[in-house]
């Protein structure tokens, strides 16, 4: 019997903005990359060096072109998913204030949605545990 595979463990740091409405954020991810065409919470992956706030802050400004301040993330809750290749360890922060105009620079889409309406767009399945976390914040 071969041994298994290494383990790689992959830190992606996500974020869930949140309109004055108390609705959420989802983008829906590119063509061309993997989970294409599911709706995610914008973010990307931890680069060596950075700590996951400057990730996230990083990506909010690639991805949305929005400045936000380490001070106004707070952590919300997780999720551990196994995918094929990788395991996912994802934070995820919410988000109530940054600065500039929201723009759909990467994604496909961009939409504003009550936390119970998550359940009725298709997300990551390693993004469906973290619903509950947003209804009990927000409601539904
Ligand atoms: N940003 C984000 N990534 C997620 C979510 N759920 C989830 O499984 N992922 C997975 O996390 C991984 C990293 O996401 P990403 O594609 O945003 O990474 P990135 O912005 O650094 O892009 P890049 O790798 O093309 O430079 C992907 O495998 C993606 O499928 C989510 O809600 N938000
Ligand atoms: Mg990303």
């Amino acid at each position: 019997m071969s041994p298994p595979p290494p383990l790689k463990i992959t830190l992606v740091a996500a974020c869930a903005l949140i309109d004055g409405d108390g609705r959420v954020l989802v983008a829906q991810r590119p063509e061309g990359k993997a989970l294409a065409g599911l709706w995610e919470f914008p973010g990307g992956k931890v680069e060596p060096g950075e700590r996951p706030e400057q990730t996230l802050i990083r990506e909010l400004d690639e991805e949305l072109g929005v400045t936000v301040k380490e001070a106004c993330l707070a952590p919300l809750t997780f999720a551990s998913y196994p995918y094929e290749t990788f395991h996912l360890l994802m934070p995820l922060w919410i988000c109530r204030r940054w600065e500039g105009v929201i723009q759909k620079k990467e994604h496909q889409a961009l939409q504003w949605l009550r936390a119970g309406r998550l359940r009725d767009i298709p997300m990551p399945p390693a993004d469906e545990p973290l619903i509950p976390a947003l209804i009990d914040l927000l409601g539904p």
